[in-house]
């Protein structure tokens, strides 16, 4: 399938590693530029929630499958009034529980899950109203939006990225947290490289660079782009 042409919108790919900060930090660069903001990560954790409920067998690629003619995402694009809703019930909070984070990448592995969630991002993306969109996820830059004008793989060494999830994940042991994130990036990339830049990517490795200066770091290259 190719590509939905962006010709109006500037596309910012963003893709890395659990916990280098593609969330937080593509949203502070879509606020600050006034673009739209496309969390892909999000639309997973919801298909994973959606399919959670309706009882499918995870580890079974054709009961995922099953699950997706029923599957009705409303996912906001407005940097400031961010939210995930599955057929009408709010699941912003919901997906970030590690019930769903721990299962998720068992439905992002199945090829008719992406095909039809990369279906869905062009959609969105084309259909922005705003001058720009930062969409972030593990294959933007290649799958998604390899056309985009920007293209960003966003990265910081492993340690950083466990200390800085664990953090953020208080109720939870720092080695279950740091656990949870290897594993998710080790079954992750099994299906996408998302750990090296494709050929026109620039890495922004934020593992020396406070949030500001990641925030910064990703603006200067959109600035050298346009
Ligand atoms: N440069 C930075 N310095 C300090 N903290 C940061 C930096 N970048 C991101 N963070 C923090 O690291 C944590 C993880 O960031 P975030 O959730 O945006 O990562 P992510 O790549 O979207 O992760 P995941 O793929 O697991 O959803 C957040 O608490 C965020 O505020
Ligand atoms: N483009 C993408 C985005 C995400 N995934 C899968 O979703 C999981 C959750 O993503 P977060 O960014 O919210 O951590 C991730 O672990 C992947 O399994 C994907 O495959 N492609």
């Amino acid at each position: 399938m190719s590509p939905a042409p962006f010709e109006d919108t500037v596309v910012v790919a963003v893709d890395g590693p659990a916990g280098s900060g593609k969330s937080s930090v593509s949203k502070a660069v879509a606020r600050k530029l006034g673009y739209a903001y496309l969390d892909t990560g999000a639309a997973y954790r919801a298909f994973a929630w959606h399919a959670q409920r309706a009882g499918v067998e995870l580890e079974e690629q054709a009961s995922v499958v099953s699950a997706l003619p029923s599957f009705e995402l409303d996912e906001a694009t407005d940097p400031d009034h961010f939210f995930v809703r599955v057929g009408g019930t709010d699941v912003t909070d919901a997906i970030r529980e590690p019930a769903v984070t721990g299962v998720v990448s068992l439905v992002a592995r199945v090829p008719d899950v992406r095909a039809a969630l990369t279906a869905i991002f062009r959609r969105i993306a084309s259909e922005t109203a705003a001058p720009g969109i930062v969409i972030e996820g593990r294959d933007i830059t290649t799958v998604v939006a390899p056309d985009a004008r920007v293209r960003v793989l966003l990265t910081a060494s492993e340690e950083v990225r466990m200390g800085r999830r664990s953090a953020e994940l208080t109720g939870y042991s720092p080695e279950a947290v740091g656990e949870q994130l290897k594993a998710r990036d080790r079954a992750d990339s099994r299906v996408v490289d998302f750990m090296t830049a494709a050929d026109g990517v620039t890495t922004v490795d934020s593992t020396e660079l406070n949030f500001d200066e990641t925030v910064d770091a990703v603006i200067a290259v959109i600035q050298s782009r346009s």
